[in-house]
């Protein structure tokens, strides 16, 4: 067993989720490690007060995904944890088939427990939940552009209904009413729910405030589920109990040198948008894959296009589309062989591009960042300072070489973000 005992262990559904919820944590004093991948029996238990695993779960089947948590929440187990959490998106991304349901219903069955909260918002990014309702921005989440999501479309808001889909334990609501009157009002709430039999409870946030409340409501909690929001008052209850001291924000990461670069899989409209913002002041690849549908072609014009280019100034290679692109080539291929065709065009890019030298990377969508780090054969981030909320510059160990690695989910950050993340290096 480990001399350091970490405290909370998560399980990430995908790669940028995981820094986003490993950045929240730093942001709140708890030294945070994200490691990729369910770790075998001899990986070394980070010295760190939170580890994520970081899964490409999302969209994989069914039985993949629980298969993978379950390991991961028992190597956190193992590794001393207290608490647990499982991390998905803000958007609550998923399909009637899962994985969000089956994969929290697999955690509980392991952990011997019958009751956990489900919780996705992130006012800081606006994402909000009212009356079991999700909101990103001021539109519900089945008009907010997730409705064309390539692999996960979102067409319902009502997250009782969508979770109730995906589970045969019961779902209730814990509304804003009761989150708003407190720690108290919504521990009851919560233990009538579970009284009633109901298997998870969505919860109501629209603030900062709520979320803390949310957290420290959830203190005695073995699992949680949600976004990185309801994260942010966790590190305060194992403060309280005497198990965490007052750190500043951690997050300190060495400058590194070398050509920069952005790969862009995304095709959320806030990816499209900062893709054109980049037209600007950057120099911009559209990869059109309709056109040519076929990995080595499009892998090796993105790399002849960069050759001239990776000396001067940060170039961004995207393959990201508008919906109607993305509908017809899924058409043509079927949705996950699209899908997994720009995955492995941009994986290979990212290859080829560390191969050059690339030294600096963001990778903006969770499909493809996973895809681009576990091409890169990374293992583990350590987790700096946030370019935009929820995104990180993160360190990638375990390549051999330093590699400076931004993971954007695809509807986080600014219109101007890809400059501004050159802008904000270590
Ligand atoms: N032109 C395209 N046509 C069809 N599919 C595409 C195209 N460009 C990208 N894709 C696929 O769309 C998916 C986008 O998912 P990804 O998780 O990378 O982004 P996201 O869902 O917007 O981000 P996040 O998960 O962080 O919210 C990937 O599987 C990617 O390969
Ligand atoms: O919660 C979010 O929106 C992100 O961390 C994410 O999971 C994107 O894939």
């Amino acid at each position: 067993m480990p001399d350091h005992k970490p405290l909370l262990g998560c399980v990430a559904d995908d790669f940028t989720g995981a820094t986003d919820l490993a950045s929240m944590l730093v942001r709140n004093g708890m030294r945070a490690v994200q490691l990729i991948g369910v770790p075998g029996g001899d990986t070394p238990v980070p010295e760190a007060d939170a580890i994520i695993v970081a899964l490409k779960s999302r969209t994989s089947p069914v039985a993949e995904a629980v298969a993978q948590s379950t390991a991961a929440l028992r190597w956190l187990r193992e590794a001393g944890c207290q608490q647990f959490f499982f991390k998905y998106c803000s958007t609550f991304d998923s399909t009637d088939e899962g994985n969000i349901g089956p994969v929290a219903d697999a955690l509980l069955r392991e952990l011997g427990d019958d009751f956990a909260l489900a919780c996705p918002a992130f006012p800081a990014n606006g994402r909000s939940v009212y009356q079991g309702h999700l909101f990103v921005g001021t539109r519900l989440l089945n008009e907010s552009g997730m409705e064309h999501h390539p692999l996960t479309p979102m067409r319902d808001a009502d997250l009782v209904r969508v979770l109730g889909r995906q589970t045969e334990g019961k779902v209730g609501l814990v509304p804003t009413a009761r989150v708003q009157a407190g720690v108290a009002a919504m521990r009851e709430a919560m233990a009538a729910l579970r009284t009633e039999g109901h298997r998870y409870a969505i919860v109501d946030a629209v603030s900062d405030s709520d979320l803390r409340v949310i957290g420290e409501a959830a203190a005695e909690h073995r699992l949680l589920t949600g976004g990185s929001g309801i994260a942010m008052g966790l590190p305060e209850n194992f403060r309280r109990q005497g198990l965490l001291p007052t750190r500043g924000e951690a997050g300190e990461l060495p400058a590194v040198e070398g050509p920069a670069a952005v790969l862009a899989g995304s095709c959320s409209r806030a990816t499209l948008a900062q893709i054109a913002a980049a037209r600007e002041s950057l120099e911009v690849l559209e990869l059109d894959v309709l056109a040519t549908p076929e990995a080595g072609a499009l892998t090796q014009q993105a790399l002849d296009w960069a050759a001239t280019r990776l000396a001067t100034q940060p170039i961004v290679i995207a393959a990201s589309a508008p919906p109607e692109k993305v509908a017809a080539l899924q058409e043509k291929l079927g949705r996950d062989a699209a899908g997994a065709l720009v995955e492995e065009v941009l994986a290979g890019v990212a290859e080829a591009l560390v191969g050059r030298g690339v030294r600096r990377l963001v990778v903006a969508g969770g499909e493809t960042s996973g895809a681009v780090v576990s091409r890169l054969g990374v293992r583990q981030l350590r987790i700096g300072a946030e370019i935009d909320p929820g995104v990180p510059w993160t360190l990638a160990e375990g390549h051999g070489e330093e590699i400076l690695l931004a993971l954007k989910s695809g509807n986080f950050g600014g219109r101007d973000f890809f400059r501004e993340a050159f802008r904000k290096l270590p």
